[in-house]
């Protein structure tokens, strides 16, 4: 997306358009876009990240708490919003037998009830197997690190989104 079309949005639009670049927290987005003129996508970037590394713990957490258990109850029911469907359809989430449901299930109730928010991963990176892995293995780490480790995680997720915005642009513009 031309930079200069970013910078000259509305905050109404630019909300629309960039609020779910951080799953179910458009706050970050409608505070980052009072920091335009950006210099370029990298630069939006920079500010979100800035903004989640600033949170106190609590926020942290809270942002990992919006995000939709893998191959949970929201994939089952069909209510994950557009963007979380891609991606764990896309990490194979939505092919899993009953056994490899529940598996997950497991894993995800064991993590949650230890470090208090839901295990998060960034599903395009990954394929069912590697988030098998490591879901079993962030669960021996301290509270402190898989809070970073998840919060890393969230970045990725984040990159990838605003990577998508600026790739359906090009497509319109071709
Ligand atoms: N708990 C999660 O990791 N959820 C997700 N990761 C993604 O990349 N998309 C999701 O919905």
């Amino acid at each position: 997306m031309d930079i200069n079309v970013v910078n000259s949005l509305t905050y109404e639009d630019f909300v629309q358009i960039f609020g779910s670049v951080v799953e179910k927290c458009p706050l970050i987005s409608a505070a980052v876009w009072s920091r335009r003129p950006f210099r370029d996508l990298a630069d939006i970037e920079t500010h979100i990240t800035e903004f989640i590394h600033n949170l106190p713990d609590s926020g942290k957490e809270g942002i990992l708490r919006c995000h939709p258990d893998l191959a949970g109850r929201d994939l089952q029911s069909g209510t994950l919003t557009r963007e979380s469907q891609e991606e764990q359809s896309q990490a194979g989430m939505d092919t899993l037998d009953s056994t490899e449901i529940l598996h997950m299930y497991r894993l995800n109730a064991q993590y949650k009830e230890r470090f208090g928010f839901p295990f998060v991963i960034c599903a395009r990176l990954n394929k069912k197997a590697e988030i098998l892995h490591q879901l079993s293995e962030r669960l021996t780490n301290d509270r402190a690190a898989e809070r970073e480790r998840a919060i890393e995680e969230v970045k990725k997720i984040c990159s990838l989104r605003l990577r998508n915005i600026v790739r359906c642009d090009i497509q319109t513009k071709l």
